[in-house]
């Protein structure tokens, strides 16, 4: 199968899988097209200004108080949701952990989330959750509506398929996607098993970042953002939606698919975005510039530049910095980091950070590169060096991030990471060259 897309970010989109399936002129005919539901989702408040303005208009087979009604309690114990402070023993210090081992039981997506790290408070709608995800058997009649925020997929291993209300889109290793708040989906497996990266925002929704003096173009440009047209199923079979509300799961059965969208038009939508589409903008003559030059979306806080979250990525691109130490400094941040790598190698740390796994460096706890990191590029020859192959990316909050129980008590948590920083030495001997033997 082969999704077909439109391309833009945020752009006011229309589309219908049926000729003249969506209303001209007006929002809510007194009969729609086709015998279907007119249906808002809105994304935003009403009276939210124009530029974050966010709704859209689904014209269906049936509303979807026909889908989502009678709910009772569901448990995916392994699915958090903030605040979950002090669960991992003892709170703070950098963490590494290997890939979260894949299920040998049947695992579908839903089933397949773990929570990594919360932060701030789910009903309040401010903060994240970093999840990873791992399934091994596709989503069959059975959907997902999350109240709690917008889902960010960075898958590492395995293509998926999701399959929303509003049309399908196909991800794999290096794509991202992103399903709004509230809209229905389900996950299904396109080559096998799969595992990747979620995170779960409750604050403002992702936005492409401001370029300042950069200009018009460059990093993630919007026409390279894909949404799906729309796509419909007209099944009666028995199924079931999952609801997560506030940081409790439930589900609810109903008797057919409610991907039952024929035509939509607005502007809240799912999208996809391929990260080796990002133009990096960087250092070309000295000095290492702050990460947030490589942000690829942004979920702003009411406070300016201090991010709910960002997303950033270090992938492939060339490092020429003259007379200059090229990987991360090393830092303390009053923003919290996770990390995880997609593919490739990350350059702070050669060794010990893989593909699937993934790192916290908290807020204001020191971190940086490791021993042979700091060695290797202490000395290198500065030649102009390409970084190729390579795909790490990091969620970065204004909140500190907590450990849940399951990720303080993952069998791949590394307990000797910070020894990484161990073989680290003075080089002060009070002379201006230092003792570097
Ligand atoms: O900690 C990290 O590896 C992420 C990071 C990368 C970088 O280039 C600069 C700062 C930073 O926190
Ligand atoms: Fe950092």
């Amino acid at each position: 199968m082969t999704s077909k897309y439109m391309t833009g970010f945020g752009n006011v989109f229309e589309t219908e899988a049926l000729p003249g399936a969506l209303p001209l002129g007006r929002n809510s005919p007194q009969k729609a097209p086709y015998g279907l539901y007119a249906e808002q989702l809105s994304g935003s408040p009403f009276t939210a200004p124009r530029s974050t303005n966010e709704r859209s208009w689904l014209y269906r087979i049936r509303p979807s108080v026909r889908h989502v009604s009678d709910f009772e309690a569901h448990s995916l114990p392994l699915w958090r949701s903030a605040p979950t402070p002090h669960e991992g023993g003892l709170p703070i210090g950098a963490r590494r952990w290997d890939p979260v081992p894949m299920p040998e039981a049947s695992t579908t997506f839903v089933e397949g989330i773990r929570t990594i790290t919360t932060a701030g408070d789910v009903s309040a709608q401010s903060g994240m959750a970093s999840h990873v995800y791992v399934a091994n058997k596709s989503m069959e009649d059975e959907y997902l509506l999350n109240a709690d925020g917008e889902l960010l997929f960075v898958p590492e291993h395995g293509d998926i398929r999701l399959c929303t209300e509003m049309g399908v889109i196909e991800i794999e290793a290096g794509e991202i996607a992103v399903i709004p708040r509230g809209m229905i989906f389900r996950v299904e497996l396109v080559d096998g098993p799969a595992r990747g990266y979620l995170c779960e925002n409750y604050g403002g929704k992702l936005a492409l970042p401001e370029r300042g003096p950069i200009g018009a173009n460059c990093l993630a440009n919007a026409r390279d953002f894909k949404t799906p047209v729309a796509a419909f199923e007209d099944r009666e079979v028995p199924s079931t939606i999952f609801v997560k509300w506030c940081g409790r799961h439930y589900r609810t059965e109903i008797g057919h698919s409610p991907l039952d969208v024929v035509a939509w038009h607005g502007n809240y939508a799912p999208y996809k975005y391929d990260l080796r589409d990002f133009s990096p903008v960087g250092a070309i003559l000295f000095d290492h510039p702050d990460p947030s030059i490589f942000t690829v979306l942004t979920s702003p806080s009411a406070e300016a530049g201090t991010a709910n979250i960002d997303f950033a990525i270090f992938g492939e691109r060339w490092l020429v910095g003259e007379n200059t130490f090229r990987p991360p400094w090393y830092h303390r941040n009053i923003m919290s980091e996770f990390m995880g790598l997609v593919y490739g190698q990350y350059d702070a740390k050669e060794e010990g950070f893989v593909p699937g796994g993934m790192s916290l460096h908290n807020m204001m706890l020191p971190h940086g590169p490791d021993f042979g990191a700091f060695e290797k590029s202490s000395r290198a020859d500065l030649k102009p060096q390409k970084l190729s192959g390579t795909m790490a990316f990091m969620f970065e909050t204004r909140l500190p991030q907590h450990l849940t129980e399951y990720s303080a008590g993952l069998e791949t948590l590394q307990d000797d990471y910070t020894d990484c920083w161990k073989g680290l030495q003075k080089h002060f001997d009070g002379t201006p060259e230092g003792n570097w033997d």
